[in-house]
């Protein structure tokens, strides 16, 4: 990597401001998932261990730049204590005179975390006045967040132009093996897209189409190919906006022979919950009340196949509501034929995949789990992620 990184600066008795990814998930204000925060401890503990007094900051959902009560760090900053085994000072403010007053009581050693940065509405602006505030914080600013690097926000981007800025270890980490796998990829080279952001991830297809042999589509963003074929989807997740483009991309796709796979079964229920109605229907009989929430078993099998008969495979975003048991057998057939493909290497990205992969105990048969659904998609289409290129060149 051509970027500085926490091992070339001095961090003796310096403030440091670190910007981590730690927008776990949630249920009930509990974490049901402390990838994120795991991933981020090299990186704190060396700040930490060599002198730096260490200021955390990282978004916690999409807030909108409101306070909301059940997107405080709190729950993180408590997991954060348990994991490094000291204690966090944590803050209810982004940025004003408690921030100051917390920042100035740190020893060298000493961690704080402010709160969510998505309260304040200048985060997602990239406000100058912000950046100009967080910077003020500090002597250095690192960038650990990985899985935001493709957010060009105060905290992530326009913070680096104010002090020195270099990269921790988790994003030069993620940076180099995502970047090997890349080079020069080992085909057949396929990718699998699923998740809820379908604004965000339909975005990438188009570039993934120049690189991948074969693509694979499923979770909520299955539904708006599903319609792009001509089929009902009933109250399933759809961006009617972008049906057009996604007919685009499956012509794409034939004219470039690319493999294309959408769904040709999905679990549907007729309420989101446990107790719902739930049935296996063909992708041309969901009915017109009904949401599909998990691709079926004929579905499975097909991509199952695809991923044997693959070298390479990069699968972002769960192939269904797979926090619910009802609706997991996809994302976990999925999983289940990725851990047990002979010779495949397997990249995972996004911290609701991470998520997944960990409740089904198969993390440790992937050959790397990346913390960035987004940045690693974004990566992979060959973009230059606006954090990582406003760090100081080595
Ligand atoms: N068919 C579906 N309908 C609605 N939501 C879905 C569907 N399939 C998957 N999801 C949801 O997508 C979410 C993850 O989406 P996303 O954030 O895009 O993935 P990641 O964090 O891995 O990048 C999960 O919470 C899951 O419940
Ligand atoms: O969860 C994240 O992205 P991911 O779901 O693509 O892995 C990152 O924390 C970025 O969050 P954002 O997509 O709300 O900017």
């Amino acid at each position: 990597m051509n970027k500085k990184t926490i091992r070339d600066v001095e961090l003796n008795g310096k403030t440091v401001f670190c910007r981590v990814d730690f927008n776990v998930p949630l249920e009930n204000g509990e974490i049901t998932d402390d990838t994120r925060i795991r991933a981020a401890l090299p990186t704190i503990q060396y700040l930490s261990e060599n002198g730096a007094k260490v200021i955390l900051a990282s978004h916690l959902g999409r807030p909108d730049g409101q306070v909301k009560e059940e997107l405080r760090l709190d729950p993180v900053a408590k997991r954060l204590s348990d994991l490094l085994g000291s204690a966090v000072v944590k803050t209810d403010e982004v940025i004003g005179d408690e921030v100051h007053t917390a920042a100035s009581n740190l020893k060298p050693g000493d961690i704080m975390l402010i709160e969510n940065v998505r309260f304040h509405p200048g985060e997602k602006k990239n406000d100058p006045e912000l950046a100009k505030a967080f910077a003020d914080l500090a002597d250095i600013y690192v960038n650990d967040a990985f899985g935001a690097a493709h957010r060009a926000h105060a905290s992530t981007e326009g913070v680096a132009h104010h002090i020195p800025a270099v990269a921790g270890f988790l994003l030069e980490k993620e940076l180099e093996i995502l970047g090997k796998a890349m080079e020069n990829p080992e085909r057949p080279f396929t990718a699998i897209i699923g998740g809820a952001k379908v604004k965000d991830k339909i975005g990438v297809i188009d570039n993934l189409l120049d690189k991948v042999d074969n693509l694979i589509i499923g979770g909520g963003l299955a539904y708006t190919f599903i319609k792009a074929m001509g089929y009902e989807v009933g109250k399933s997740l759809l961006d009617e906006e972008k049906i057009d483009l996604a007919k685009s991309f499956m012509e794409k796709a034939e004219q470039k022979g690319v493999n294309f796979y959408t769904p040709v079964d999905v679990v549907v229920a007729d309420d989101f919950s446990e107790d719902a109605n739930i049935k296996v229907v063909p992708i041309e009989d969901i009915p017109s009340d009904w949401e599909a929430l998990d691709i079926g078993p004929k579905t499975v099998e097909k991509y199952a196949e695809v991923i044997r008969s693959s070298k390479l495979v990069v699968w972002n975003g769960p192939m269904g509501v797979f926090e619910k048991d009802a609706f997991a057998k996809g994302t976990k057939g999925i999983a289940e034929a990725l851990a047990n493909a002979d010779g495949v290497y397997s990249i995972i990205g996004g911290g609701d995949s991470a998520a997944a992969v960990e409740k089904f105990d198969l993390a440790d048969k992937m050959d790397h789990i990346s913390t960035g659904g987004g940045a690693s998609l974004e990566l992979m289409e060959g973009k230059t992620l606006p954090g990582v290129a406003a760090l100081n060149d080595k």
